[in-house]
């Protein structure tokens, strides 16, 4: 299947992150990626989607550098970060926000310390493990998470442990890691897929209010095709390896899903009860 697209012309916006030709193979054998190329820009909110191991996470976890791509380029404001290391790959990791399925987080500190947690690649000198984050940091980055707390709506939970709250909320507080960061994209690999249906409107809502009042470009692997329909404005679709879609939800028709997801698209249309 050749790739399909159909994204609209770029109106001189410089892309946030460039990839080209990311080639990625597992020292198995496998080769997850085979030359995805396609370019980000400050207006995009990109859902991932495609047939179990087509690539998807594979293509994020290339983006935030967990992992180390084969070959190819990933380019973030213009700069080559496919094969940094060190104190560069930190760097990139705290431009590159990530959000994950079961949320990441250190499940006996409290909400604010892992919010802070997003804060430490700022730190020059390392921190010592016995101290509390809270007590470590400068007013400024407390008052910094404080406020990202207070953009995703639970600022009153901040001396919550962790582990205490609901899945929703650790979402939430992931999200507010990220915005801690300062991130120049934001990635999120299924982050509804461990939710109920309110939390994980909840979740999407609060990802594209983020996209619309920062202007930061997330792109999101999803499973569940209303929610794609819903909130994707451009869809990158995944076969193989391969990206053979990319263009706007609005042209993404049943036809085109269903050769995306080889005829076994069924349950990626389900429904979702309906959620408020
Ligand atoms: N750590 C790994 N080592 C070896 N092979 C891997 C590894 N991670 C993924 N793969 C393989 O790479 C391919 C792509 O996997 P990937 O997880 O990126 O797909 P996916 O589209 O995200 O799938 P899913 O929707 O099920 O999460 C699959 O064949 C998978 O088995």
């Amino acid at each position: 299947m050749a790739v399909q697209t159909a994204a609209p012309k770029e109106t001189g916006l410089a892309p946030v992150v460039e990839v080209r030709d990311l080639v990625k193979r597992y020292p198995s054998g496998t080769t997850a990626l085979k030359g995805v190329s396609f370019q980000v820009s400050a207006r995009d909110f990109i859902v991932i989607i495609g047939c179990s191991g087509a690539g998807k996470s594979t293509l994020l976890r290339c983006l935030n550098r967990l992992l180390k791509p084969t070959s190819g380029q990933i380019l973030l404001l213009g700069e080559d970060i496919s094969a940094v290391s060190g104190g560069c790959l930190q760097k990139v990791r705290r431009r590159v926000g990530m959000i994950f399925q079961q949320f990441h987080l250190v499940p006996r500190l409290t909400v604010l310390e892992n919010v802070l947690a997003g804060r430490l690649r700022f730190q020059n000198s390392p921190i010592p493990h016995t101290l509390s984050l809270a007590r470590i940091f400068p007013k400024r980055d407390l008052e910094h998470a404080v406020r990202c707390l207070a953009e995703v709506g639970i600022e009153d939970l901040a001396y919550q442990r962790a582990d205490t709250l609901s899945g929703g909320q650790q979402q939430r507080v992931a999200i507010a890691r990220v915005l801690a960061q300062e991130p120049d994209v934001i990635l999120a690999d299924e982050p509804i897929a461990s939710l109920d249906p309110r939390s994980a409107s909840a979740v999407m809502n609060l990802l594209r209010e983020i996209h619309e009042t920062k202007g930061i470009p997330v792109l999101v692997n999803l499973h569940h095709l209303d929610f794609v329909k819903r909130y994707a404005k451009r869809i990158l679709g995944m076969q193989n390896g391969r990206l053979v879609y990319d263009g706007p939800s609005s042209l993404l028709e049943a036809e085109l899903v269903e050769r995306i997801y080889q005829g076994s698209c069924d349950t990626a249309w389900e429904e979702l009860p309906a959620c408020a």
